[in-house]
């Protein structure tokens, strides 16, 4: 008898309920896989949606079927109806660390929380930099956690292989990633490998423990020209002093500008920090109390983002600000908003502008 498939292929087989979350590519629902009633979350990529790039869709959900180690967010299965790719994965109900932020813990979390945190995201970084990929977007709202607890990585939309068939590259060199939390190296164009992950994890770290980016309140090109020309941002000696050294430390040997003497993920891991971190049960204890359920939380969330740029719209309208295209920790890399701004640079400032032709390149 033909071996029954866990999670069959079909829009039939699922029941969709409310919207969960959404990007920049796709839109991600809680649903119900109806032959085993086992609560799933499906994410719906629109092929004919504007700016679809088909070869990265494909590319997010190969990557994600492949994914084989528990902080890492697998794929059960994937499947095409009209003109929409299905990717269905593990429910992760309390959501990613951005929306549990954004929703009881606006100004960040303790250390302890935020040791949990990275030490399980790192082991998925491992992980990835050992099978030669780079996941290049790493940032709180691509950290989910479920009701246990468990932490894992999600978003593969961006990753990129170091390897071209069977070849080891030297580096990457196409731009892609959410600004504040992209590496030096690779705002100039520069070649990258998977130190470029490690930069991002330590603005991670800084987001987690502030409830927001640093720079994330201003447009996209200043923040390009303050990572390239301002010293690595850092917890603060005096509004900071909450926490540890090591903390400090942990942070500044992820926010090296040169990647030479940047640690990798398992040099990391090994740093004393992370002796800080706690069981996932900790989690579920501490952050999970009062937390709202997903779905409201989504909903409440689109709500503060739409505010958000309600605002921003009628700053710009009275023009105290640059053009801004999304709310604060969740806005994208938009490469029309950031030609005009060029275009709009004071004397002095017009070496950025030769930035832009890598900017723009394709990531696919
Ligand atoms: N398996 C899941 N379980 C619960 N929530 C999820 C799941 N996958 C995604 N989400 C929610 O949806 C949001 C967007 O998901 P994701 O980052 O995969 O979409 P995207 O379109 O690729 O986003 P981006 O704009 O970063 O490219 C996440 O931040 C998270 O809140």
């Amino acid at each position: 008898m033909e071996k029954q498939q866990k999670y069959p292929l079909g829009a039939e087989h699922y029941n969709l309920f409310e919207e969960i979350g959404s990007g920049a590519t796709a839109t991600i629902y809680r649903a119900v896989c109806i032959p085993t009633q086992e609560t799933v979350a499906i994410k719906v990529l629109d092929f004919e949606k504007e700016n679809t790039e088909l070869c990265k869709i494909a590319h997010e959900a190969r990557t994600m079927t492949l994914m084989d180690q528990p902080n890492l967010l697998k794929a059960h299965c994937s499947f095409v109806t009209d003109h929409y790719l299905w990717v269905v994965m593990p429910f992760m109900s309390a959501g990613s660390c951005l929306h549990i932020m954004k929703s009881a813990f606006p100004d960040g979390f303790e250390e302890a929380v935020i040791a949990t945190i990275l030490r399980e995201v790192l082991k998925g970084l491992v992980n990835i930099h050992q099978h030669g990929d780079i996941h290049r977007d790493v940032k709180a709202g691509n950290i989910l956690m479920d009701s246990r607890g468990a932490i894992k990585l999600c978003d593969f939309g961006a990753s990129a292989s170091l390897f071209d068939e069977g070849k080891r590259l030297h580096g990457r060199k196409t731009f892609t990633g959410t600004p504040c939390w992209i590496a030096p190296e690779v705002l100039e164009g520069k070649e990258y490998d998977f130190k470029a992950d490690i930069w991002s994890l330590g603005i991670t770290a800084l987001e987690l423990a502030h409830g927001h980016a640093p720079l994330s309140e201003f447009p996209p090109m200043k923040v390009l020209m303050e990572i390239l020309r301002c010293k690595p941002p850092g917890l603060d000696y005096g509004r900071d002093n909450k926490f540890s050294k090591s903390f400090r430390k942990m942070i500044e040997k992820c926010l090296v500008k040169d990647l030479h003497k940047r640690l990798s993920a398992q040099e990391l891991l090994k740093h004393p920090f992370f002796k800080k971190a706690r069981s996932s049960e900790y989690l579920t204890r501490t952050l999970l109390k009062e937390l709202p359920s997903l779905a409201n939380s989504a909903k409440e969330s689109k709500i503060k983002e739409f505010v958000v740029i309600q605002k921003k719209l009628a700053e710009v309208e009275r023009g105290e600000t640059g053009r801004y295209k999304k709310g604060f920790s969740g806005w994208n890399f938009d490469v029309e908003a950031i030609k005009t701004q060029a275009s709009q640079l004071p004397d002095g400032e017009e070496e950025v502008e030769h930035l832009l032709p890598s900017l723009i390149r394709s990531s696919c």
